[in-house]
């Protein structure tokens, strides 16, 4: 058999997006979001989507997700090109090989932290993998918070509890929305670390658009988007170098 040699990662292809345009509305209205953008993701890559407001970091994540549809140009998830299925084939996709974590923790409120985190898997139909859950809930320090609900927990607790629910399908990517934005540094440090430790440990590819440069340099690199396009990229970045790429796009 040709492989790798022993101890050299093979980098798997999880996810694709070639020339995606997307374009709102039409005729002296439109507005081009996306001008053509190509990238891929590997598994285990922690990615941040950086750019100046109205850039299209929004339209892009939601594309990849299949949350919004692209008006040419392809996203391959898996073996899958996701901009032709219909929209009960996309919301099982979503379903089964997505996770979402968006700034706003989106729990149920009638729901205890137990019962909102095993709530994907349920609606998915999957038996629950017990030794996972237990990984993720003591992974994230939820253990003594379990038959609390959301109005009963801390922000930063809540978010954890958001990111045990994205984690605990074994999403083949998990799209983060600003997952800090509501949060104060140490609870953002804290959620931003089981990110970062999802992608270390269990190979976990993880897409996160943000503003904040602290938060982007927990990613393995970041993608710079200015008017719709990818005009930027760093690899291994840090706080200072995510500050200067951004002064340099913002002029
Ligand atoms: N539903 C929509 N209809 C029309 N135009 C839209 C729509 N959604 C986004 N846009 C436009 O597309 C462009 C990209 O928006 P997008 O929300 O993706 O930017 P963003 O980089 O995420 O911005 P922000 O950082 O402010 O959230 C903007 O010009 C925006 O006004």
């Amino acid at each position: 058999m040709i492989g790798a040699p022993p101890g050299e990662r093979v980098s798997e292809l999880v996810m694709t997006a070639a020339d995606v345009v997307k374009t709102y509305g039409a005729g002296d209205g439109a507005v081009s979001a996306l001008r053509g953008v190509s990238v891929s993701f590997v598994r285990g890559q922690f990615t941040a989507i950086m750019g100046p407001s109205g850039s299209g970091k929004s339209t892009f994540m939601h594309c990849l997700a299949g949350l919004d549809t692209v008006t040419s140009g392809s996203i391959v998830v898996g073996e899958v090109d996701i901009t032709g299925l219909s929209r009960t084939r996309l919301t099982e996709l979503r379903r089964d090989r997505m996770g979402f974590v968006f700034q706003s923790f989106n729990l149920l409120p009638m729901l205890t932290a137990e019962e909102n985190i095993r709530l994907t898997g349920r609606l998915a139909g999957r038996d629950l993998d017990q030794g996972w859950f237990d990984t993720v809930v003591d992974t994230l320090g939820l253990r003594g918070r379990l038959a609390h609900r959301p109005t009963e927990m801390s922000g930063g607790q809540q978010q954890r509890v958001a990111v045990a629910r994205a984690l605990l399908t074994r999403p083949e990517v998990l799209f983060a929305d600003e997952p800090t934005g509501n949060l104060d540094s140490r609870s953002g440090a804290e959620v931003l670390g089981f990110l970062r430790a999802a992608v270390d440990d269990y190979q976990q590819t993880v897409v996160m658009v943000t503003h904040d440069p602290v938060a982007a340099a927990y990613a393995d690199r970041v993608l710079f988007l200015a008017d719709g396009a990818i005009v930027d990229e760093l690899a291994g970045p840090t706080i200072d170098a995510v500050h200067a790429r951004m002064r340099k796009i913002e002029g």
